[in-house]
């Protein structure tokens, strides 16, 4: 299952946090790490295996958005920065479309992901998730 990780730059601390919290469960043989490239390099350098596409502000983003519509990339999450002005949000917005358009999940923050990973990993184990 490929899922896709991408954090504004506030929140990459968070992202990682995220990501080591839930270990057990990136590590595991049948999930693939893409992310855009600051965030893959941070996740990398925590020692998860990644592909990195460009970085979010020069394309990565759209990279992302398009493996979502290509039916490659199965789920998405991505924390947002709220607070923050981001001069590529038309990329960003259109991310978040393509997920809906492709009914892709989408988490845009920590709460949100972790109920995803573990929605995910009850599936796995063939329990219904609620
Ligand atoms: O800007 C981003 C998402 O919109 C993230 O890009 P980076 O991971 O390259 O910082």
């Amino acid at each position: 299952m490929e899922i896709a990780i991408i954090a504004h730059d506030g929140k990459k601390v968070e992202m990682v946090k995220f990501l080591e919290e839930f270990k057990d469960f990136f590590l595991q043989d049948h999930i693939k790490l893409i992310a855009t490239g600051t965030t893959g390099n941070k996740v990398e350098n925590a020692g998860f295996k990644v592909q990195r596409y460009l970085s979010g502000p020069i394309g990565g983003d759209a990279q992302i958005a398009g493996r979502v519509a290509e039916g490659k990339c199965k789920m998405v999450l991505f924390f947002r920065d709220p607070l923050e002005k981001h001069p590529h949000e038309p990329d960003v917005l259109m991310l978040l479309r393509i997920c809906d358009v492709h009914n892709v999940p989408l988490a845009s923050n920590p709460a949100s992901a972790k109920l995803l990973i573990k929605g995910v990993s009850l599936v796995n184990t063939e329990i219904k998730p609620i």
